[in-house]
C-alpha cells in the first residue's frame, strides 16, 4: 500500500475511535473488518499508532498545535509505530519540516500534564495513593504488556510447556510468582500452534491466574465465578479443582459467557456450569446461599490496572461513571457473600488501581458483615505454591499488583473466611 493510503487510513481510524464512544480495540477490531484486504504489518501499524495516541494523547495534541491539516492526520505522524522511512513517503515538503521541528522538542522539560498523559482527577488520585512511586507506574503504563500463559496443568506441566515452546523456537520463562505462569519474550502468533488450540495453555496476564491462586480452590468442592464474562479465571479455577467439583461460572452478560465456549472446550474441563444471571440477586443465586466452598467476585471496574492494555480507558472513565461502579461493587460483593457456606471463602478483585475501588469497598463490606473474618492473603497465596508470595501482599494484606512492581497488570484481591 501506498505510505499516503495507509497515513490516510490511520487519520480515518483515529476520527473514529478519539470519539471515546466505544472501546478502542472494539472499534480497530471493525476498522480491520470493513478494510479486509490490510496485510498483517500494515495492521500492526494502524493499531499500534492509534494505541500511542490513546497513551501520549496530551502530549502530542500539544505537540500537534504547530502543524496544519487534519489533526488526527497530525496525530498519526506524531505518533507513528510504523517504519519512519515509509513516514516519510507519505509526508509533504511542510510536514516533512514540522515534523523534525517537533523532533527536536525537549520532551522532559515539559509541563507535568504532558509527561504523564492522564486526566486530572486520575493524576491526583494516583499521586495521593503512590507518593514517589507515581513515575515509575505512568513509566509502565507506556510500555506494551508482556504476553503471560497460563499452562493447563490437567494436559501439561509447566516443563512440558516451556519445552514445547523451545522447539518451536518462541523464547519463554517461567513466571516468578505463578505457579503455572510462562512468559513470552515478544508477541509471537499463538492462535494455530497446537499447544494453543489442543488447550495446554491460555493466554493469561500473571496477575489474573494469582487472583485465581488466592481463591484456592480444591478438588470436589462447590465453587462460584460470580463475574465470570468470558472466563478467564473460570478456567484457572477449575484446572485448580481437577477437573472435580461443581464450579458455576455466572454473569449477567450472555455475550461474555458465549465467549467461554470454545476456552471450555479447549481446556478439557467438564466441571464448569455457566450460567446468565439477570443481576446479583437472581433466584439461581438464592438457590445456592449457604452451599458454596468458594466464591470468587472479579467484580466491574473501572479496569484502570489494565492501561497497558486499553489506554482508552484513562479517556473514558470519570468519578461521576466511578461513583456509579462502587455502589454496584459494594451490592454484588453482598449478594455473592451470601452464597458463602460456613468455613467457605470469599474472595474480591478488581483489576482497578485505585483505592475507592478495593480497600474501601472491602472495608466497608467488613465493618457490615462481622461474619465474614478476613484472611491475610500471603499465608493464603503460599498455600497455593505462589513463589515469593510477600512481594505481592499489601500492608493490610490484601494481594496489590502493580505494572511497575510487578510487570503484571493493576489487580487487587482480598479474602474472607466465614465464621462457622
Ligand atoms: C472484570 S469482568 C470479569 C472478567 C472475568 N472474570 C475474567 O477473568 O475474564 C466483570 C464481569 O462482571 C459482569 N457483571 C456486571 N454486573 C454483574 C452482576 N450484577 N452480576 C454478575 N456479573 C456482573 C460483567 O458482565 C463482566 O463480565
Amino acid at each position: 500500500m501506498h505510505p499516503n493510503a495507509l497515513l490516510d487510513l490511520a487519520t480515518e481510524l483515529l476520527r473514529q475511535v478519539l470519539k471515546l464512544d466505544a472501546p478502542a480495540d472494539q472499534t480497530v477490531s471493525a476498522f480491520f473488518r470493513k478494510h479486509r484486504t490490510l496485510g498483517p504489518r500494515e495492521r500492526h501499524t494502524l493499531a499500534e499508532t492509534t494505541y500511542q495516541v490513546l497513551r501520549q494523547r496530551l502530549l502530542l495534541a500539544n505537540l500537534a498545535q504547530s502543524g496544519s491539516g487534519a489533526l488526527e492526520r497530525r496525530l498519526a505522524i506524531l505518533a507513528w509505530q510504523g517504519s519512519e522511512s515509509f513516514l516519510r513517503g507519505a509526508l509533504g515538503p511542510n510536514e516533512q519540516k514540522w515534523w523534525a521541528e517537533v523532533q527536536a522538542v525537549d520532551r522532559t522539560s515539559l509541563p507535568e500534564k504532558l509527561r504523564h498523559n492522564l486526566p486530572d482527577w486520575l493524576a491526583q488520585a494516583l499521586h495521593g495513593e503512590l507518593g514517589e512511586d507515581f513515575w515509575p507506574l505512568v513509566e509502565a503504563m507506556e510500555q506494551s504488556a508482556p504476553l503471560d500463559l497460563r499452562v493447563n496443568l490437567l494436559k501439561a506441566s509447566r516443563a512440558e510447556v516451556l519445552a514445547e515452546l523451545a522447539e518451536a523456537g518462541i523464547p519463554a520463562a517461567a513466571t516468578p510468582h505463578s505457579p503455572w505462569g510462562v512468559r513470552l519474550e515478544g508477541k509471537p502468533a499463538l492462535q494455530k500452534l497446537p499447544l494453543f488450540t489442543a488447550g495446554r495453555v491460555e493466554v493469561q496476564d500473571e496477575g489474573s491466574q494469582l487472583l485465581a491462586a488466592l481463591t484456592g480452590a480444591k478438588r470436589g468442592e462447590m465453587v462460584v465465578d460470580f463475574c465470570a464474562g468470558a472466563g478467564g479465571k473460570t478456567l484457572a479455577l477449575g484446572a485448580m479443582m481437577r477437573n472435580t467439583g461443581r464450579l458455576y461460572a455466572f454473569d449477567v452478560s450472555g455475550h461474555r459467557l458465549d465467549g467461554l465456549k470454545p476456552r471450555l472446550a479447549r481446556s478439557g474441563l467438564s466441571n464448569v456450569y455457566p450460567a446468565q444471571i439477570a443481576h446479583e440477586r437472581d433466584e439461581r443465586v438464592k438457590r445456592l446461599a449457604g452451599k458454596i466452598d468458594r466464591v470468587l467476585v472479579d467484580a466491574p471496574c473501572s479496569g484502570l490496572g489494565t492501561l497497558r492494555r486499553n489506554p482508552d480507558l484513562k479517556w473514558r472513565q470519570s468519578p461521576q461513571a466511578l461513583d456509579e461502579l462502587g455502589v454496584k461493587q459494594s451490592a454484588i460483593l453482598a449478594s455473592a457473600a451470601r452464597l458463602v457456606k460456613p468455613g467457605g471463602r470469599l474472595v474480591y478483585a478488581t483489576c482497578s488501581l485505585l483505592r475507592r475501588e478495593n480497600e474501601a469497598v472491602a472495608e466497608a463490606f467488613g465493618a457490615a458483615h462481622p461474619d465474614f473474618e478476613p484472611l491475610p492473603a500471603g499465608p493464603l497465596l503460599e498455600a497455593a505454591q505462589v513463589e515469593r508470595a510477600a512481594e505481592l501482599v499489601s500492608d493490610a494484606g490484601h494481594l496489590r499488583l502493580w505494572p511497575h512492581r510487578h510487570r503484571t497488570d493493576g489487580f487487587f484481591a482480598t479474602a474472607w473466611q466465614r465464621k462457622t
